[in-house]
């Protein structure tokens, strides 16, 4: 075990408390932040996303509506709630919860996101956005990679960061925010040709395939910091990363699964939502 541990924990602690008072100050003044989270699945682990969200946003101090509208939802049913939700003045931010019902495009649908509102940067106006380096609301879990990144004082300019991971959510809109942070991004997927020898190029690896254990020592040059954003259910019913934990033998830094990218994803969800409402009611 060489590797330096790089927490989230202490990073996700500052975060809410800095929400908190954000929230307790809007609250204060009339206008308590509110979260509405849109589910349409029966998926173990993302109603636990939900519920962990519920949770630290009442400890912050953020109001947090659940509209279930069951896995069996149609896509006019999750267009209507969404639109409802974007018209309401008294919700502030929206975020629409993954995996939907067979047939159902997340990416279509959020396309009906105010994006005053789209706290999780879902909207594809969003990624236009951040893509174009304007302001917008990132994915939170792209930008967690980041803040995490720049609170254990990693170094970005100049350096080779490899993300393994194509999506919307994480992959993308990751890669974006490194670039603008003067990184040399490569962004490997699954028809990647000789992934470990791409990997191992990397001065940072950020890793979000949502495959248990698809990296391994082979991947990584020693001294790599690795970034582990996968979120995988372990046998014991505790949760795996997307990184072997022999990379830690090689590795020079690596975030642990859990306790690393998901805690300060979670909090700058929070922190979005309290933007939103500030913004919002001011306009
Ligand atoms: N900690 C947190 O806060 C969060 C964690 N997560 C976790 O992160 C992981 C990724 O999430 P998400 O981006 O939504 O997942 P997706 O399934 O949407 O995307 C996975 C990406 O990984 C690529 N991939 C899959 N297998 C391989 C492989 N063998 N080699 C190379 N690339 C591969 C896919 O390639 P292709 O495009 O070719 O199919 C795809 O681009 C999951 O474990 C998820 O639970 C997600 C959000 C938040
Ligand atoms: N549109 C969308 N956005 C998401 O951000 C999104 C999604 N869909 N679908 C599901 C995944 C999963 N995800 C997690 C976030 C935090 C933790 C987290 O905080 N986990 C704790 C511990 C959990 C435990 O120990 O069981 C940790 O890593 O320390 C986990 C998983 C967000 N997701």
């Amino acid at each position: 075990m060489s590797a330096i541990s790089l927490s989230g924990k202490e990073l996700a602690a500052s975060l809410r408390a800095r929400a908190k008072e954000a929230a307790d100050a809007l609250t204060a003044a009339g206008t308590p932040p509110r979260l509405a989270v849109v589910v349409a699945t029966d998926d173990g682990s993302s109603l636990w996303y939900v519920r962990s969200i519920a949770k630290a946003a009442a400890k912050s101090g953020i109001v947090c509506d659940v509209v279930d509208l069951g896995a069996d939802a149609t896509v006019a049913e999750i267009r209507r709630a969404l639109e409802t939700l974007s018209a309401d003045d008294t919700v502030h931010g929206v975020i629409l919860q993954t995996p939907l019902p067979e047939g159902a495009s997340a990416a279509d649908l959020a396309g009906t996101i105010d994006p005053a509102k789209d706290v999780d940067g879902a909207n594809p106006a969003s990624l236009g956005r951040l893509a174009a380096r304007l302001p917008a609301f990132a994915p939170a879990t792209a930008e967690a990679v980041v803040a995490l990144l720049d609170h254990h004082e990693v170094p970005l300019p100049g350096r080779h960061v490899v993300v393994v991971g194509r999506s919307t959510v994480v992959g993308v809109p990751a890669a974006h925010l490194l670039l603008a942070r003067d990184a040399t991004v490569s962004v490997c997927h699954s028809r990647t040709a000789d992934l470990p020898g791409m990997t191992r190029r990397a001065d940072v690896l950020v890793v979000a395939a949502g495959r248990a254990g698809l990296v391994t020592a082979g991947h990584v040059a020693p001294g790599t910091v690795v970034v582990d954003v996968g979120t995988n259910p372990a046998g014991d019913g505790g949760l795996v990363g997307d990184v072997a934990p022999e990379v830690s033998e090689v590795a020079g830094a690596l975030t642990p699964v859990p306790g690393g990218v998901g805690p300060v994803t979670t909090a700058l969800l929070l922190g979005h939502t309290v933007a939103a409402a500030a913004h919002l009611t001011q306009r």
